[in-house]
C-alpha cells in the first residue's frame, strides 16, 4: 500500500489514497502500529482521501488509537496539497467533506494554506459538555481528578476543545498527567483535545496541545482555531490571533458569532512509501 508522509506544523500524518479502496479495515486494524514511531511508519494519525457526494472530496482522520476525529485542521492544510499535487484536484481552492460538515481550503502562492473552518459552535450540547452552570462555557471551574482547579473556556471546531490559559507553558510531564485526565473528564462525553496556552501579549499566544487519541502533538490546527476563539471570547484578543506551538505558528481570525474561523499556516511532505498492513 502507498503511503505519502505530510506535516502541519510537526504534526504529522500518514496519508492513503482510498479513491478506489472497497474497505480501510485492514489499514485501519494496524492504526496503532502504523502510526508507531518504533514498530510503524509513525504519525499522529492516519488521513485518507475519499470520493464525496457532496463536495470535491472527502477527508477522514484518524487518531493514533485508531479512534476517529471529526476534523484535523493541520490535517487538512496537508490534504489540500497533497490531493492538488495528485491532480485529484485542479483548483488552488476547493470543498473537502469533513465529519464537521463542507469546509474549504485554499493553497496560497507561497504554498501556505488558508482554511475556512466554518463557524466555532459554542453551545455546551454541541461542544459536546455537560455539567457546567454556563452556557456557552466561558472561563468556568473545572477540577481535574488530578484535583487540579482551572478555568476553562469549550469550544467545538467540528470536534471538542477545552482551552485553559495559563501563566507558563506546560512541560510534557505537566501535559501527560494533566492533559489525559481532562481528555477522559467527565464534563466532555466524547473526549476533549486540550490546549494549555500562555498569552504573550498583541494577540500572540503560546499554546501546547494534549489531543484526544493522541497524546502531546507539536501542533494542533483545530486546537490553534479554538485557542483564538476562546482568546477572544475572554477578551484576551480581538478579532485575530498567532498561536505558537512547538512545530511554528498558525495565523487564525474570527470576527466572533456565526462569522467563519479562517486558519492559515503550513504544510510539508517529508517522504513517501509502501507497507503492507499484514506485515507491519
Ligand atoms: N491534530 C488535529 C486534530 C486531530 C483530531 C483530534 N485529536 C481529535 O480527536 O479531535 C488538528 O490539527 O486539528
Amino acid at each position: 500500500m502507498h503511503f505519502t508522509k505530510w506535516n502541519g506544523c510537526g504534526n504529522d500524518f500518514v496519508f492513503i489514497n482510498a479513491m478506489h479502496m472497497d474497505d480501510l479495515k485492514p489499514v485501519l486494524d494496524k492504526c496503532e502500529r502504523i502510526c508507531d514511531r518504533h514498530f510503524g511508519i509513525g504519525a499522529d494519525g492516519i488521513i485518507f482521501v475519499l470520493p464525496s457526494q457532496k463536495a470535491d472530496l472527502r477527508m477522514r482522520i484518524f487518531n493514533a488509537d485508531g479512534s476517529e476525529a471529526e476534523m484535523c485542521g493541520n490535517g487538512i492544510r496537508c490534504f489540500a496539497r497533497w490531493a492538488y499535487e495528485l491532480g485529484l484536484v485542479s483548483t488552488r481552492r476547493f470543498s473537502v467533506e469533513t465529519g464537521a460538515g463542507i469546509l474549504y481550503p485554499e493553497i496560497l502562492d507561497d504554498h501556505r494554506v488558508r482554511v475556512d473552518m466554518g463557524a466555532p459552535h459554542l453551545e455546551a450540547a454541541v461542544v459536546p459538555t455537560t455539567g457546567f452552570s454556563g452556557n456557552p462555557v466561558v472561563s468556568e471551574e473545572l477540577v481535574s481528578s488530578t484535583g487540579s482547579h482551572y478555568k476553562v473556556t469549550c469550544v467545538s471546531m467540528g470536534n471538542p476543545h477545552c482551552v485553559i490559559f495559563t501563566d507558563n507553558v506546560p512541560d510534557d510531564e505537566f501535559l501527560k498527567k494533566e492533559g489525559s485526565a481532562i481528555e477522559k473528564d467527565v464534563h466532555f462525553p466524547r473526549k476533549t483535545n486540550v490546549e494549555f496556552v500562555h498569552p504573550l501579549g498583541n494577540n500572540r499566544f503560546r499554546m501546547r496541545v494534549w489531543e484526544r487519541g493522541t497524546g502531546i502533538t507539536m501542533a494542533c490546527g483545530t486546537g490553534c482555531c479554538a485557542t483564538a476563539v476562546a482568546a477572544i471570547l475572554n477578551g484576551l484578543a480581538k478579532d485575530e490571533a498567532y498561536i505558537d506551538v512547538d512545530g511554528g505558528t498558525l495565523h487564525i481570525s474570527w470576527k466572533g458569532g456565526d462569522s467563519h474561523v479562517f486558519m492559515t499556516g503550513p504544510a510539508a511532505m517529508a517522504f513517501e512509501g509502501d507497507f503492507t498492513p499484514e506485515l507491519i
